[in-house]
């Protein structure tokens, strides 16, 4: 957890120049960051015998602007493709998850619950609803085949687990079609016995097999290479919950009914028109989206189907709004979150932290600031502890104005079988997993500025 002393302007939180590149306190751009990030780590670290073996950019060539953009290997014919699968520990054995029976998401659910993603000090643990795992899994043209697990052939036991799913990714000019894959998971009693990478040549298998080259994933940790490093903000919405379970301390010369003033929030949105999205809305906010996301440098290319599915409002998982101009009817805005708990470990008093987490947001009328404190706004209304966005797309322009503090959890972005020539700064980035990553925590409570304000 970070320092609840260090004044804001000395973290290493990006600030973007007159230019609108974005660079560091020390005046480096986060493309020079990172490579000297990674460098720094190739001096000090282990070199990565599994990711090494793999087509994805490699440490040694980052900064070599000679290698082109694009696929690093062409497709093999599918005759090649190995047809059985890997082969595993003689105690084990592949199965795969049928998502649509209530037995395989408990037990997924379970799984996960128990030995997914958690805090560096292992006080909170991503507790996906059986809901949000039924959601992330089965997005249009989804494959059974991709939701992969391995059990103990004697107990019958789910012990690790991996999933892919399609999804159609333009980076730059070229939309390719590529398998997100997430909640790569082994049980505690078998971590660090290489089991992590015969999961991952598994799905790559099946992946290949529909004739799909190409993934994009997110992790906490640093392998070869991140195309983007992102960071985690959080916004308080219940701040006397957030310090008595550890997520946030009280600043220096705050009290608690102070911190609570500085987070207040009205009681219901501001913008006239904001309201849920409905089915009807899909076919606008299609438009909407597409037309913001095609400035980034990758983004999904999202069509209705894709629209529909992930962002129209599902009970604790997702929720999306619009704005409807209460003259013309048109749809003009467009905010969304999905709901991902946290489980507090060891706490007497609490057991769930309620997280919504930003997702796909375009302003066209009102301003992003705006459209965001509504988003705020209605999250506080419907008792989330606690609103997290990453510093990709234009959020940047609302985190700080908004009292967002800077989280201690970095987000690593990477590309299977694709080569940028260089990192992208995270204001090129329009893609977000459906499921984030990294556990992060408030470094600081206070934001100095703000509370200011309030003397
Ligand atoms: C074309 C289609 C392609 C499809 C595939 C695209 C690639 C998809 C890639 C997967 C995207 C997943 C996205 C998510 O879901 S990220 C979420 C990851 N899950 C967790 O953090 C949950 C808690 N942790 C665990 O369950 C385990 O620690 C895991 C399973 C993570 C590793 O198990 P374990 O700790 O027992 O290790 P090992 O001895 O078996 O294996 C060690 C090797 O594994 C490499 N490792 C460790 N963590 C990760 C990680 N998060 N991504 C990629 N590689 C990772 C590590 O660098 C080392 O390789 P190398 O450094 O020696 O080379």
């Amino acid at each position: 957890m970070g320092d609840d002393t260090t004044p804001m302007g000395e973290s290493s939180v990006p600030n973007s120049n007159s230019d609108g590149n974005v660079t560091t306190e020390t005046g480096e751009s986060s493309i020079e960051a990172l490579a000297r990030r990674i460098q720094e780590s190739l001096t000090v670290e282990k070199r990565h015998k599994f990711w090494e073996t793999q087509p994805v950019g490699q440490f040694k060539d980052v900064g070599d602007g000679n290698l082109p953009e694009g696929p690093i290997e062409q497709p093999t014919p599918l005759s090649e493709v190995k047809q059985e699968p890997y082969t595993l520990p003689e105690a084990y054995e592949w199965v795969t998850c049928d998502m649509d029976t209530k037995e395989m998401c408990d037990e997924v659910y379970k799984l996960l619950a128990n030995n997914y993603v958690e805090d560096d000090e292992n006080m909170f643990r991503f507790n996906y609803s059986k809901d949000f795992l039924q959601w992330a899994l089965r997005p249009p043209g989804y494959y059974k085949s991709w939701h992969i697990g391995v059990r103990v052939k004697a107990s019958r036991k789910l012990v690790a687990f991996i999933t892919g799913v399609p999804a159609r990714i333009r980076v730059r000019g070229d939309v390719i079609t590529m398998a997100e894959v997430n909640f790569l998971c082994v049980h505690k009693k078998l971590r660090s016995k290489r089991l992590a990478p015969v999961m991952i040549k598994e799905v790559t298998r099946r992946v290949h097999l529909e004739n799909i080259w190409h993934a994009a994933y997110t992790a906490g940790v640093v392998i070869p290479t991140p195309i983007a490093t992102c960071q985690y903000w959080h916004r308080s919405l219940n701040p006397k919950k957030l310090i008595d379970v550890g997520f946030s301390r009280l600043g220096p010369r705050m009290t608690m009914s102070r911190t609570i003033k500085l987070y207040k929030l009205p009681d219901s949105p501001v913008t006239p028109g904001f309201r849920k999205m409905e089915l009807r809305d899909v076919p606008a906010v299609t438009r909407l989206v597409r037309g913001y996301l095609s400035q980034f440098v990758v983004a999904p290319d999202f069509d209705d189907n894709d629209v529909e599915h992930w962002l129209l409002p599902k009970e604790n998982v997702v929720d999306g709004y619009v704005v409807e101009s209460p003259v013309t009817h048109e749809i003009t805005d467009f905010c969304s979150f999905y709901t991902l708990p946290s489980t507090i470990l060891g706490n007497p008093n609490y057991s769930t932290l309620k997280a919504a987490y930003s997702y796909y947001n375009v302003a066209t009328k009102t301003s992003l600031i705006q459209l965001m404190n509504d988003a705020l706004i209605v999250a506080k209304k419907k008792d989330y502890d606690v609103f997290n966005a990453l510093d990709i797309m234009e959020n940047e322009s609302f985190l700080k104005e908004l009292k967002f503090g800077p989280g201690d959890g970095k987000l690593h972005y990477y590309l299977y079988n694709y080569r940028l020539r260089n990192p992208l700064k995270t204001s090129e980035l329009g893609l977000v997993v459906s499921a984030i990553i990294v556990v992060a925590r408030l470094q600081s409570h206070l934001l100095p500025a703000a509370a200011k304000g309030l003397r």
